[in-house]
């Protein structure tokens, strides 16, 4: 499937809201809970319609791994804009090679660590880093979709704030037993009871947290529900594919 063909592009213009241009490609808008498999699916769905990608977790937390870095006090909310507005970010939108840097820095697997992920919500519920941060994605989202025709693009919010415009806005959902597995295995190698209880906090509570900021355990008004609850990985690519390919006719 990786290796498959791109299917043509229709013309497709996506308002990008808030900005005085619309964005140039198709948008492909997904969000939903922890676990629920945004960013997998998401990557694997732009390749296989040759699209670009956007992780929009992954500035999340590269500005917690850069205050973290530079000593900046998380609980301080104004230090953490400061540090927003100064963040030397770089964020790859090629589903194959979404690198990710800080200066000179490749934090592509530092910002996946238990340490970033545990605070990641402190940064992410400051509003004015939040403002910042949607002004960046909007501009990504517009640059990635101009150069590949369209882009995938995923994080809590970006059905209902940063493109709820875009022709496709999915909310990937599963269950709570589901994402759980799923994160446990990923971070343990099992999903039996010691290690699902062992990554629940992480995940319910980081749920949570951003939950305060943003929605997206309902669909919104014209977003899909895609549940996978009961899909593999391949079964959830698919559905998501469905519902573009739908969209497109
Ligand atoms: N349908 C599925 N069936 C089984 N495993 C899946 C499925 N979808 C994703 N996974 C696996 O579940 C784990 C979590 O997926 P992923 O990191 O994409 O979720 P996420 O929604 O982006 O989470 P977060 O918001 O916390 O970053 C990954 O190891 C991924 O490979
Ligand atoms: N659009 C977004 C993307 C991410 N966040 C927050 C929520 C998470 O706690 C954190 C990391 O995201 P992940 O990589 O786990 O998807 O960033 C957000 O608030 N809005």
């Amino acid at each position: 499937m990786p290796d498959a063909a791109p299917p043509t592009v229709s013309p497709l213009t996506t308002s990008a809201p808030g900005g005085d241009e619309a964005f140039p490609g198709f948008v492909v808008a997904i969000d939903g809970p922890s676990g629920s498999g945004k960013s997998s699916v998401s990557k694997q769905v732009a390749r296989e319609l040759g699209y670009g990608f956007l992780d929009t977790g992954a500035m999340y937390r590269s500005l917690t791994w850069w205050c973290l870095d530079t000593g900046v006090d998380l609980d301080d909310a104004d230090a953490v804009t400061a540090a927003a507005r100064e963040l030397p970010l770089h964020i790859g939108t090629d589903p194959d090679d979404p690198t990710v840097t800080v200066g000179d820095t490749d934090v592509t697997a530092g910002i996946r660590e238990s340490r970033i992920s545990e605070q990641v919500s402190k940064v992410a519920v400051v509003i004015p880093v939040r403002e910042l941060l949607r002004d960046q994605q909007r501009r990504l989202i517009a640059d990635a979709s101009g150069e590949r025709g369209g882009v995938v693009a995923e994080g809590r919010d970006i059905t209902t704030v940063v493109a709820p415009d875009a022709p496709v806005r999915i909310l990937l959902t599963a269950s709570e037993e589901a994402r759980l597995a799923r994160r446990s295995t990923e971070l343990h190698g099992a999903a039996d009871a010691g290690s699902v209880a062992a990554t629940r906090a992480q995940v319910l509570g980081r749920d949570a947290a951003d939950s305060t900021v943003s929605q997206f355990s309902v669909a919104a008004d014209g977003v899909t529900t895609v549940d996978t609850s009961d899909l593999d990985f391949a079964g959830s690519v698919a559905a998501v594919l469905q519902v573009v390919a739908a969209a497109r006719a």
